[in-house]
């Protein structure tokens, strides 16, 4: 039973859209739940801060805000022992995850979702002491995220995201890429590597539409030559039902597993749900079913 409630949300999250409705969220969770905690976060670090006083005293935590402040939470809620359920209220610009949940994207109906419950255990993804819930990459990916100004990401919201990926596309530098594991082992030159949770990245089903976050396994993805023939290949795979398990051909690979060891030279920077926080080498595993969610519609 859920009876204590923790939201911590970030104000200031895409142009303050949940601040808004701040009042309206808070009076329909004390309605529901006995004790509901609102903890707004002033500055980076606070999420994380709530997370470690509050989490194991709740029985479900909201995270509001987009997705580095969800980013932020969800890292500092896995490594605890007692994890309470966990909800995304979207109120960034992607909100990534939230959308593989099948949470809705408007603030009102996706506090509906969550007061309905729907719970379902999904994967996390781990690099050191490290966790992501939609992708890890570096090549391509991270170009995109480094070189995206914030002015930019305001006023395209997600589209830039793709009209960066194909300008960036034709100055990207290939890097030579070691990976090993069980299921299949990559030596050769490379531009990108994407190694997927959920099935949403910069707000659309873009790599890996059909990702299934409770199999155990990541969705990864190698892209030896990102030329515009290649991106036309990605976009196809994009509305393919499924890809081929262990597809291989001459530009493109993919397969999934649960465990993999990367090194790059040079070395790499890693985008991991967006963020940068370390360089190549890494080793990637996934956490099955570590986290207990609120989903909301899902095919
Ligand atoms: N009150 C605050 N004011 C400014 N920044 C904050 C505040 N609280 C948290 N932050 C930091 O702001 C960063 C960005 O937040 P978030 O990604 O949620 O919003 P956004 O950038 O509007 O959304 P999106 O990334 O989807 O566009 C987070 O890393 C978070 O640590």
């Amino acid at each position: 039973m859920v009876k204590k409630v923790a939201l911590i949300i970030n104000p200031n999250a895409g142009k303050q859209k949940l601040a808004q409705q701040l009042d309206k969220i808070q009076s329909r969770l004390t309605e529901i739940f006995e004790e509901v905690t609102i903890l707004q976060t002033k500055k980076e670090g606070d999420g994380e801060r709530f997370v470690e006083k509050h989490a194991e005293e709740v029985d479900l935590l909201i995270a509001g805000g987009g997705d580095g402040t969800v980013f932020e939470i969800m890292n500092a809620l896995v490594p605890l022992k007692n994890r309470p359920v966990f909800a995304i209220l979207p109120g960034g610009t992607c909100n990534d995850f939230s959308r593989t949940l099948g949470i809705s994207q408007k603030p009102i109906e996706a506090l509906e979702q969550i007061i309905m419950q729907k719970r379902m255990q999904v994967d996390v993804g781990k690099y050191g002491e490290n966790y992501f819930l939609n992708f890890w990459g570096i090549g391509i990916i991270s170009k995109v995220a480094e070189e995206m100004d914030e002015a930019n990401k305001q006023v395209f919201g997600r589209v830039s995201y793709y009209l960066n990926t194909s300008r960036l596309a034709f100055q990207n530098e290939a890097f030579a890429l070691k990976l090993h594991s069980e299921e299949f082992d990559y030596d050769e030159k490379a531009e990108l590597l994407v190694v997927g949770n959920g099935s949403f990245l910069g707000g659309i089903q873009s790599f890996f539409p059909n990702a299934d976050v409770q199999d155990g396994k990541f969705d990864v993805l190698i892209v030896k030559e990102a030329k515009l023939k290649y991106l036309k290949k990605w976009l196809e795979a994009k509305i393919q039902d499924d890809y081929p398990e262990n597809e291989k051909d001459d530009d493109i690979i993919y397969f999934r597993t649960n465990r993999l060891e990367v090194s790059t030279s040079p070395e790499q920077n890693i985008d991991c749900d967006g963020e940068f926080l370390n360089k190549t080498p890494a080793t990637i595993e996934v956490l099955p079913k570590h986290l207990d969610m609120i989903y909301g519609e899902m095919e």
